[in-house]
């Protein structure tokens, strides 16, 4: 993963290259983690993206609450904003391909009237990092590696990639960085890994994880650390301790923080979404 720091130079940067590089594709796909998609979602993006046609891709389906995706994904469209969820690693390019068609159905109708038919769609990833840009990309492109030829961009020839039948990607994906003012968002990317483990205190994000599978799934915090109902009622430090104690760290919280963290990246509590779709819009789902 690599991991990079912001300062406002680099984002002025990144931003002017997703800006010159969207004007060479059909559509974008901004790639956002499943498990937080508004919280690794870039702020700034809408703005940037203008009127050029975009998905939002929601990425590692296969480690969020299903449900909760469902949600989002339902969320998204009902607010005009096509959404669809995959995991990167698997059969994602007939979906994204199918997305792309619905929403570019008129375009490439008109296209065809033109008598302009079989020609590549060109497609863009952007994405905060560690979100699967990279996964994405190697899966669509698969063994067809070939370039497809080179389009002048504004600073430097881009490459494309050939990605099924009727794809082309830039092979380069556009990075962008997410919201870090608020901290609860950062504690929400630190948990899953979207930061540089360094940029955080371990026993903020361990706290914050604690306070979450207690309100969410209260039961995986239990079965995996042996800890009784009554201690999951207690305060979240409490609570830390006592995993702390579970596990053999004795009073080392700050083990047993780093321990429960890693845990959670690996699966070891199972699936969780850690952001939820706003209120009045998760209504219209469940009533849907
Ligand atoms: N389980 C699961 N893991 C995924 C998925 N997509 C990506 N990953 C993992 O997430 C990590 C980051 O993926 P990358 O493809 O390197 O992410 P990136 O956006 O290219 O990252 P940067 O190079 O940092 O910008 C890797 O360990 C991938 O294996 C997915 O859909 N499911």
């Amino acid at each position: 993963m690599a991991v990079i720091q912001w300062f406002p130079g680099h984002m002025a940067k990144a931003l002017r290259q997703v800006k010159e590089n969207l004007k060479l594709v059909d559509i974008v796909l901004e790639l956002v983690d499943a498990r937080l998609p508004e919280s690794s979602r870039n702020p700034q993006l809408e703005k940037i993206l203008e009127n050029k046609p975009s998905i939002v891709v929601l990425t590692k389906m296969d480690l969020a609450d299903q449900k909760q995706t469902a949600k989002w994904v339902n969320y998204y469209e009902e607010n005009g904003q096509p959404a669809v969820a995959i995991n990167s690693m698997q059969g994602s390019l007939k979906v994204i391909e199918k997305k792309i068609r619905i929403v570019l159905a008129e375009k490439l109708a008109k296209k065809e009237e033109k008598g302009i038919i079989n020609q590549r769609i060109k497609v863009m990833c952007i994405g905060i990092p560690n979100v699967g840009k990279s996964t994405l990309l190697n899966h669509l492109v698969k063994k067809n590696v070939a370039q497809v030829g080179n389009k002048p961009g504004v600073t430097k020839a881009q490459q494309w990639l050939k990605a099924g039948k009727n794809l082309q990607l830039l092979d380069t994906p556009g990075i962008l960085w997410p919201k870090f003012e608020d901290p609860l968002v950062g504690k929400k990317l630190a948990l899953t890994g979207a930061i540089k483990d360094s940029l955080f205190n371990k026993d903020d994000v361990a706290l914050y994880a604690i306070e979450h599978f207690c309100e969410f799934n209260p039961q995986a915090l239990k079965e995996r650390y042996n800890l009784s109902d009554e201690k999951l009622d207690d305060t979240t430090v409490e609570v830390l301790l006592e995993l702390t104690r579970k596990m053999g760290f004795k009073e080392d919280y700050d083990r047993g923080s780093e321990r429960l963290i890693f845990d959670i990246r690996k699966e070891k509590l199972g699936r969780y979404t850690l952001d939820r779709v706003p209120i009045a819009a998760s209504k219209v789902a469940t009533r849907e």
